[in-house]
């Protein structure tokens, strides 16, 4: 299994990016692959060497562009996919370190520390933590959380 694993999350367009003009870029999130669809360059390609279409893959992508749509990644989807798997590797004895990477305002806080009515992974790990160490039985086991 690889030590590294990427996830990318695809938020909506804010009220400011929509009023821009030259935005026109169309993102698609499949769920190892992300494309982006440059609308500037014809489907024909005619007379430009610019790629229309990129893809670009990643160990996990979440689409959260549109919260009609069925494929919508909520906070609780961010969890379960990486959340209960960081948990495992938590409780089997090894650190774990979990990074937030991207550009001002392209969702970072909001995906690990959400909003009180719908956290995000950070505090959703807490409480998983716990609850965890909760459901082990018996008094063989000391554990010790500290935050740094
Ligand atoms: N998945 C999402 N769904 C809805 N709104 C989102 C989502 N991700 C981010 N936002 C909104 O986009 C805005 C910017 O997000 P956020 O503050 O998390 O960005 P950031 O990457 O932490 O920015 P900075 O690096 O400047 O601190 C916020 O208003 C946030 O509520």
């Amino acid at each position: 299994m690889a030590n590294i694993k990427v996830a990318v999350r695809v938020r909506p367009i804010s009220a400011r990016e929509l009023n821009l003009t030259g935005s026109e870029v169309v993102i698609r999130a499949e769920p190892n692959e992300i494309s982006l669809t440059n609308l500037k360059v014809s489907s024909s390609k005619a007379g430009d060497s610019r790629e229309r279409t990129r893809r670009y893959a990643f160990d996990y992508c979440f689409d959260s562009s549109n919260p009609e749509a069925k494929n919508y990644a909520t906070q609780a989807t961010i969890y379960e996919t990486l959340g209960q798997s960081i948990l495992d590797v938590m409780f089997s004895g090894y650190n774990y370190c979990l990074v937030a990477y991207g550009q001002s305002a392209s969702g970072k806080t909001y995906t690990m520390m959400g909003t009180k009515e719908d956290p995000g992974l950070i505090p959703r790990l807490c409480e998983g933590i716990f609850s965890k160490i909760g459901q082990e039985n018996g008094y063989d086991r000391i554990y010790r959380v500290t935050v740094r």
